[in-house]
């Protein structure tokens, strides 16, 4: 058995020795790198982590002490030293999630995988602990650089800046920055260039060994001394850079220091903790430290890679062709015909496609770091000069600027278009990665138009339709992965494509988006039934098409199947505009139970929400069977 095995709770790292530290570390990256190159995940941030999460759980007494993580993507070393060693099943149904989980361990506090949060719950913890009078305990807070180009951070930085800095109010919290550079490519924005000003000052460097040597060499006066001259070291730092801004802030800050050097990290600490207020300790990282294909990686140090083969870090199997890749594809060939286009990003370029894109037109591309309410908002002020602005983003992240979305271009009427990428069931990220609130908080936007494409055609058509509209925001959602083959539709009517239809009108069988193909199998096992379907896909959920009104009073029943939550979704907008109508045929929609969703495949989560072919068949054709043994004098709820 390994030192790591031997790890039964954090207070276990107090016994090793330094070696044995080493060797632990040693054993972690091992462990990582295996897990992930079977299972995939969050390999290239984690590696950058091991020495400063042993230190601070060496430093400070967790649970006692709460170590919250800033996206909570970087956590596996966490929960490595906290008990939990078996991640075969990492991210997989009834395995460790993927980011922290309460229910897995008293260790963990956050588990919204949303970044930028870290600051605001640590800013929390620490008003409560003073106001329960509870002084000895800390609270640490891991954020990345990436992170800290959120909003929110700098919301919870003023405040934790501007509390008590002195005195019993005094609130101790220890902010680890960790500064690897990256966010997925390399962080951007004024912040970023300032954290890399400090980093690659040499002579910063070179004057503080100078000074840490002569120092380290008189025993008795030396250390106290550094210490000491700790105004110095500032001094020296603001010379050589700029660092002053978090201390300008009037936040206590200790650093850079090298965050792979542990015994280095524990003094810094050590030292934070003694202060017993909001101290920010600034560590340098690399992302994937410890191994070479990740560390050589360009595109993202192995941010969240697939499975791979862990002696190259090359993917395994064979690559497929994903929703992403269609839109990437896509807003090129707008790009060439429409100078108007510009794409916006959120500290996402690869993951959402734009890379391409930005190759073509480097001007014409924006990353804003993770700023989803800055990109929706700088979007509009884009539109309102004319351009066609395309933000993209995952459907998740897009909820953190729903005011922006609304206030700043649907009331404004700004011809925004917001890409929404992972929409519907994510799976293996887990409860705050799932895209199921879309198709429910946008239809609440007055003026707003949202197109959930069924293929990969018509994905490239609803957003070349999008880009045609300069008066409203529009928005194309679709979900991660593969995308399969084109879904052909028999005609279009209005907006709608019809996809299947039958003699018999029983069912109106209304397919959004994605669930296009499931829609078409389940209309052919009800057909073997002798239950008469016709299945439509919207295409623009909103507004929907009154055609679809027509149809409704033309069947017994109107069945409406989403990738989304079902409160607020398609099948309720519609319910509702058919009841506006005055028709009474019965509608059942099915979508996803509105719940947060634990990790598991898309498939299984899918299966458990019953939007299976089989499953939706079994259901309408029990609620068919419902209506025709019902008197035909009395309407019948289904
Ligand atoms: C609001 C939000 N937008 C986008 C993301 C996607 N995302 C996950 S990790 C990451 C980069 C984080 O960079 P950093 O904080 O520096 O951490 P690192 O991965 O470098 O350790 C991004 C953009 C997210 N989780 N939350
Ligand atoms: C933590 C985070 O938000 C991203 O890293 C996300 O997990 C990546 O998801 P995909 O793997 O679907 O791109
Ligand atoms: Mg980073």
């Amino acid at each position: 058995m390994g030192l790591l095995d031997r790890i039964k709770d954090p207070r276990d790292l107090r016994a090793l020795s330094g070696d044995e530290l080493e060797s632990l570390a040693a054993e972690i990256r091992d462990r990582l790198v295996a897990t992930c190159a079977s299972n995939g995940g969050h390999l290239g941030p984690n590696l950058g982590v091991v020495e400063l999460t042993i230190a601070a759980h060496r430093v400070f007494d967790s649970p006692r002490d709460p170590i919250v993580f800033d996206t909570g993507h970087q956590a596996y070393v966490h929960k490595m030293l906290t008990g939990r060693h078996d991640f075969s099943r990492l991210k997989q149904a009834g395995g460790l999630s993927g980011y922290p989980s309460r229910a897995e361990s008293e260790h963990d506090w956050v588990e919204n995988s949303h970044a930028s949060t870290a600051l605001s719950y640590a800013d929390g913890m620490a008003k409560a602990f003073a106001v329960r009078g509870e002084r000895d305990r800390t609270v640490v807070a891991f954020i990345g650089d990436g992170a800290l180009t959120g909003g929110m951070a700098w919301e919870a930085l003023n405040n934790i800046a501007g509390g008590p800095q002195t005195g019993p109010g005094r609130r101790p919290l220890v902010i680890v920055v960790n500064d690897n550079g990256r966010s997925y490519s390399p962080t951007v924005g004024g912040l970023a260039a300032h954290l890399s000003g400090l980093r690659t000052d040499p002579r910063y460097e070179q004057t503080l060994e100078v000074v840490k040597r002569t120092l380290g060499r008189t025993a008795l006066v030396g250390p106290p001394l550094y210490e000491a001259l700790h105004g110095v070291k500032k001094g020296l730092k603001d010379m050589f850079a700029p660092q002053g801004m978090f201390e300008d802030l009037g936040l206590k800050y200790i650093g850079p220091i090298d965050g792979h050097d542990r015994a280095q990290v524990e003094q810094a600490l050590t030292q934070a903790k003694r202060f017993r207020g909001p101290v920010l300790v600034h560590c340098l990282t690399q992302k994937g430290y410890g191994y070479d294909p990740a560390i050589r990686d360009e595109a993202d140090q192995m941010h969240s890679p697939r499975p791979f083969d862990p002696a190259t870090g090359a993917p395994a199997g064979a690559p497929v062709r994903e929703w992403t890749d269609v839109f990437s594809e896509t807003i090129v060939r707008a790009g060439r015909s429409r100078p108007d286009v510009v794409a916006v990003t959120a500290a996402m370029l690869g993951p959402t496609g734009l890379e391409p894109f930005a190759r073509a037109f480097p001007d014409r591309c924006f990353d804003v770091g993770i700023a989803e309410q800055h990109a929706a908002t700088s979007a509009a002020g884009m539109a309102a000069m004319g351009l066609h602005p395309v933000v993209a983003v995952y459907a998740t992240f897009l909820n953190r600027a729903f005011d922006q979305v609304l206030m700043d271009c649907a009331l404004h009427k700004a011809g925004v278009t917001f890409v929404l990428d992972r929409a519907g069931v994510t799976g293996n990220d887990g409860p705050s990665h799932n895209g199921m609130w879309d198709l429910s908080i946008l239809q609440v936007v007055p003026g707003l138009r949202l197109a959930a494409p069924r293929d990969g055609a018509q994905l490239a058509e609803q957003f070349t339709e999008a880009l045609d509209v300069d008066d409203a925001p529009t928005v194309v959602r679709f979900p991660k992965g593969a995308v399969g083959p084109d879904v052909p539709a028999l005609e279009r009517l209005g907006t709608v494509d019809v996809l299947a239809r039958a003699e018999a009108k029983d069912v109106l069988l209304v397919a959004v988006g994605a669930m296009g193909q499931v829609g078409v199998d389940t209309a052919k096992r009800l057909d073997a039934q002798g239950v008469g379907v016709t299945v439509v896909d919207p295409r623009w959920v909103k507004p929907l098409d009154d055609v679809l009104v027509d149809l409704a009073r033309q069947h017994r029943l109107v069945v409406t199947i989403e990738d989304n939550g079902r409160v607020g979704g398609v099948g309720s907008v519609l319910a509702q505009k058919l009841r506006d109508a005055g028709v009474t045929v019965p509608v059942r929609d099915h979508g996803l139970p509105q719940r947060f969703v634990d990790h598991a495949k898309r498939d299984e989560i899918l299966a458990d929400a019953g939007l299976t072919a089989q499953n939706l068949a079994r259901e309408v054709s029990g609620l068919v069977a419902a209506l025709d043994s019902a008197p035909h004098d009395r309407a019948t709820t289904v």
